[in-house]
């Protein structure tokens, strides 16, 4: 029994016998009814009743003017539920049990007993509380009921249930669109074991939920209706169950027609290459030209500015050429001083000069077989330069202090974010070095450049650092996207990366959101058009995160030392905290004589 709040319940008393209408009041009032109204005449009550709701109404059959009963059937055609209690002088008892017909909760026979009025107004007043409950619940059931089949009707992805016996019960309207161009046999009702035996990847599916009850995870099969053709379908499978996982009632499958996608992907649209994410124009071109060249030895340039993924460039070049078995070793020009360059890419003979106690192994001899990465070319001394020449032109080298030259067979990969060609301009860089290394040139444009390349870069950033960071961070707000998407990215795809770290750091839930974003790309970059630093939450927080690309050199110079300086000279951690590449930091301190 559902328990009444009887200060809640508002009770209309209508007879004409004043006596009558106080003494109900009374008794209902001090049992704890509340408010108790009464009214003398049928117009009175029905006055009251269009003004107000009541959970019950006790009246009089037989009044002066309109009856009781003529109340009782006004109240059922203006589909009132209230219950209400007829009141009836014995010699009107079959006038009353007429009213119950007509829909009347009871009737009680004067004279009234306090008891008997006091039972029958609180068992009205139960069953019309049930009656609301009951009420409520369906109203819910059907909202909740409305809400799913609005969601299942407006999914892109196409959806079927079927029973324990694999009997359609339920498609989507994309479901039944799809099939009635494809598969006219796949309609409610139908067995899916038996619609078509070209579709036997759904019916196993759909076995393996019903046998298991465990979902089948996303995946692929390819399709070929007897109709011809060839279709590709992204399907996945789950144990369809009701609340609380008391009673299994099927299965349900997924599923999405990706041949166009796949046509896409095949026709060379692609979204991932090696280890390189994006899907603009240039991003394609840069895909073919590596996979290209990748075949065959001749010395490659790959060009871009910082940050734009040119070490990825090489990497992708290595793992298509047949040398991908063999070492594919990277060196970075700016990373060591100059006076042991030559030794480290050339190697030396124990004794060569003070400090070599024994023979050492160059990098071009450890990369014997496979490729070179020399990266940041564009800062290595005019010496450095010569002896690189006459190794791409001979393919034989000296170690450092022996006079018998090494053979080996190496391919040369170099990259920069200099202006090459203009330091050869300006007599900086070696005219016939640049066209030796230049044989192939890949260039990587800017990420302002490749705007379509931001949403995937994002997504596969967000994937990324959500499984490292241990999290569960499932997309990104359209608004959050809108401002990365707006913002200039002078350090390209790597402050892109930082910034989605960041935004995982400080998500708290599944969603990236604006307020995740730094204050550089919430205002779109108007922030003195300073570079994010991808600092994170691993800055210390007395660093000012600024970044220096924008900066003028004097102030780019203090920049650097202050970083520098708040970092206890950690290159690695002053580099991130300015969004820039150690090589990048340290031909920057080069630049600037900071070294
Ligand atoms: N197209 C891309 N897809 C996925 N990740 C990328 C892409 N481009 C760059 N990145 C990421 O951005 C970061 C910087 O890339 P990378 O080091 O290859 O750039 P770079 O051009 O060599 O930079 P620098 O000139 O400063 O050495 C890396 O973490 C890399 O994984």
């Amino acid at each position: 029994m559902i328990d009444l709040d009887k200060s809640e319940t508002r009770i209309l008393v209508v007879d004409d016998e004043e006596s009558l209408r106080l003494t109900f009041q009374m008794f209902l009032g001090r049992e704890g009814y509340g408010p108790v109204l009464t009214a003398s005449t049928f117009e009175e009550a029905m006055e009251l009743i269009e003004q107000q709701t009541f959970d019950l109404i006790i009246s009089d059959i037989v009044m002066e003017g309109a009856s009781g009963i003529d109340l009782l059937r006004r109240v059922r055609d203006l589909g009132l539920e209230c219950p209400v209690v007829m009141v009836t002088g014995y010699p009107n008892i079959n006038t009353a049990s007429e009213a119950v017909r007509l829909g009347a909760f009871d009737y009680l026979a004067k004279p009234v007993k306090k008891a008997d009025l006091l039972r029958t107004a609180r068992m009205a007043l139960q069953q019309y509380g049930l009656w609301k409950e009951k009420e409520r619940l369906t109203e819910e059931k059907e909202r909740y009921q409305q809400y799913l089949e609005t969601i299942f009707r407006s999914v892109r992805d196409m959806i079927i249930t079927v029973d324990h016996d694999m009997r359609v019960v339920q498609m989507n309207d994309q479901a039944k669109s799809w099939a009635a161009m494809h598969m006219p046999g796949l309609a409610i009702g139908a067995s899916l074991a038996e619609v078509a035996e070209c579709f036997s990847g759904f019916a196993a599916d759909a076995q393996k939920v019903l046998e298991c009850r465990e979902a089948v995870s996303e995946h692929r099969i390819e399709v070929n209706p007897d109709g011809g053709g060839h279709v590709v379908f992204r399907l996945c499978a789950a144990p369809l169950e009701s609340q609380q996982g008391k009673d299994f009632l099927g299965a349900v499958l997924v599923f999405r027609d990706v041949s166009r996608l796949e046509d896409l992907e095949k026709r060379g649209k692609r979204t991932y290459f090696h280890r390189l994410a994006g899907v603009s124009r240039a991003m394609q071109t840069v895909y073919t030209l590596i996979e290209n060249v990748g075949q065959v030895d001749t010395s490659v340039l790959i060009t871009g500015e910082s940050g734009t993924g040119k070490e990825l460039v090489a990497e992708a070049l290595h793992a298509e050429s047949p040398r991908r078995d063999m070492p594919l070793v990277k060196f970075d020009c700016t990373s060591i001083p100059e006076n042991l360059m030559e030794s480290e890419l050339f190697g030396h003979k124990k004794g060569a000069f003070t400090g070599a106690d024994r023979n050492r192994e160059g990098r071009i001899l450890q990369a014997d077989g496979g490729t070179l990465f020399l990266d940041e070319i564009g800062d290595i001394s005019p010496l450095m330069q010569l002896r690189l020449l006459r190794f791409l032109q001979e393919r034989t080298f000296y170690p450092v202090g022996e006079d018998r030259p090494v053979t080996v067979d190496v391919r040369v990969v170099a990259a920069t974010n200099a202006d090459l060609k203009q330091k050869v301009q300006r007599g900086e860089f070696r005219e016939d070095l640049y066209y030796r290394l230049r044989v192939i040139d890949i260039t990587l444009p800017p990420l302002r450049e490749r705007q379509g390349d931001l949403p995937i870069l994002v997504e596969l950033f967000l994937a990324r650092f959500s499984k490292r960071l241990n999290k569960n961070i499932t997309g990104i707000s359209d608004q959050a996207l809108q401002l990365l998407a707006a913002y200039r990215w002078p350090g390209n795809v790597r402050e892109l990366e930082h910034v989605v770290e960041r935004a995982c750091v400080l998500c708290p839930d599944d969603t990236i959101t604006t307020g995740n974003l730094p204050e550089e790309v919430r205002s779109g970059g108007r922030e003195g058009g300073a570079t994010f630093m991808g600092a994170g939450v691993e800055a210390p927080t007395t660093v000012e995160s600024k970044g220096v690309s924008s900066l003028s050199p004097e102030n780019e110079k203090a920049h650097l030392l202050s970083i520098i300086a708040q970092t206890d000279g950690n290159k690695a951690k002053a580099a991130r905290l300015l969004g820039i590449d150690r090589s990048t930091l340290y031909r920057k301190m080069k630049a600037y004589g900071l070294e």
